[in-house]
């Protein structure tokens, strides 16, 4: 077979994307080939630069272009998020690829701490990222990314999100008082949040993450099934107690049709900083075997550490404050991981819930 576009194509056919399920041909992931001889080049588009797969895909591409005849192999990378049919035309954020909502059981566990630092390992990766506190109850978000401004609007129309640490970001706890909001009951929380996405220049996002309240009660279910979400994140630490609350969130989100994407187990361990020791403070792997037992993809743990507790209330998340250090990289692995169950759901889904966009009276 002469070494030309067709025989490199023939031989890219065979290399399966291994998060997709699907050859990175089909996938329209191959793109700019060009054959000279016994040398092809070309880029490889994934569905998000946070793939947690690249390494094994470029060696699958090089192995399969040399197995060919292909003497030299010169590959780059793109990316491209993508979001599922009818998204992208949504009525609330025309530009907005893919909402992730963050969602737990109860309240305490992390939710908001594992939001930001999701967020930040997304845009870090190279994704544009907004973040969208929905946490009437107890919006941290301004806290953890140290914003104190009040937002503005320069059309007059809309407001400007604020920026922090690379991210687009908005509270709710920026325009409303937390303890007004105590009484409100599901319907105003969605009123005002549905806003809060309508009214907002959020611009181009590849991802929008919105920190849920806590819990299974009448907000966040109300509030799940009025945003076109790419699926929900759940949040737990490891203990029975706390899984048990979060097996309840994921029967909730079913309900509504709702992806879960996956769970996070947070305050995994404690390892001592002076010691190495690791103990584990609320037990370890519940949330593992829980996800295994639930059908749902497990994303990773995060321990229980000083750094990212003081990173937090400085404003500052260790993904932003030291990337380079175990705890970021534990946030990482699990941003990496979202972005696959991401792009996963986006294919497999046909059709997202399309739910009123407006909030019910
Ligand atoms: N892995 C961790 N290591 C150390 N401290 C943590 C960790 N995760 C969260 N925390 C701390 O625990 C407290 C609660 O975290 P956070 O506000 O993120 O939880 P939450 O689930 O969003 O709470 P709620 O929704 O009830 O407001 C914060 O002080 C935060 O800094």
């Amino acid at each position: 077979m002469p070494l030309d576009n067709a025989a490199a194509l023939e031989a890219l056919k065979k290399v399966m994307d291994p998060e997709l399920h699907r050859d990175v041909v089909s996938l329209g992931m191959v793109k700019d080939l060009a054959v000279q001889g016994d040398a092809v080049k070309l880029k490889v588009e994934l569905t998000t630069p946070a793939c947690p797969l690249k390494d094994t895909i470029a060696k699958d591409v090089e192995a399969a272009l040399r197995g060919a005849g292909f003497k030299r192999v010169e590959l780059s990378w793109g990316a491209q998020v993508r979001s599922a049919p009818g998204v992208s035309q949504a009525q609330l954020t025309p530009g907005v690829k893919n909402i992730i909502l963050v969602g737990a059981g109860k309240g305490g566990v992390g939710k908001s701490t594992v939001s930001i630092n999701l967020a930040v390992s997304l845009a870090k990766l190279g994704a544009k990222v907004g973040i969208l506190d929905a946490d009437i109850y107890g919006p941290s978000i301004p806290i953890l990314t140290g914003i104190t401004d009040k937002p503005t609007s320069s059309d007059g129309k809309r407001l400007d999100p604020l920026s922090a640490h690379g991210l687009k970001v908005m509270s709710i706890g920026f325009l409303i008082d937390p303890d007004q909001a105590l009484v409100w009951r599901g319907p105003m929380v969605t009123g005002a949040l549905v806003q809060l996405l309508r009214d907002v220049n959020w611009g181009e996002l590849d991802y929008l993450i919105l920190d849920l309240p806590p819990g299974t009660g009448d907000v966040p279910l109300t509030l799940a099934q009025n945003i076109r979400a790419a699926g929900v994140v759940l949040v737990s630490t490891p203990q029975d107690v706390a899984l048990a609350d979060v097996i309840r969130a994921k029967l909730m989100f079913d309900k509504v049709s709702i992806p879960v994407l996956g769970l996070v187990e947070n305050m995994s361990s404690f390892v001592c900083p002076h010691c190495r020791q690791e103990t584990a403070i609320f037990d370890k792997g519940g949330a593992r075997t829980a996800a295994e037992k639930m059908g749902i993809r497990f994303l990773g743990e995060v321990p229980i550490d000083l750094a990212i507790r003081e990173g937090g209330d400085r404003g500052v998340p260790i993904v932003a404050g030291a990337p380079d250090s175990p705890q970021a990289q534990a946030f990482v692995t699990v941003a990496r991981n979202v972005a696959g169950a991401v792009s996963t759901q986006v294919l497999k889904a046909p059709r997202l819930p399309v739910i009123g966009a407006q909030p019910r009276a």
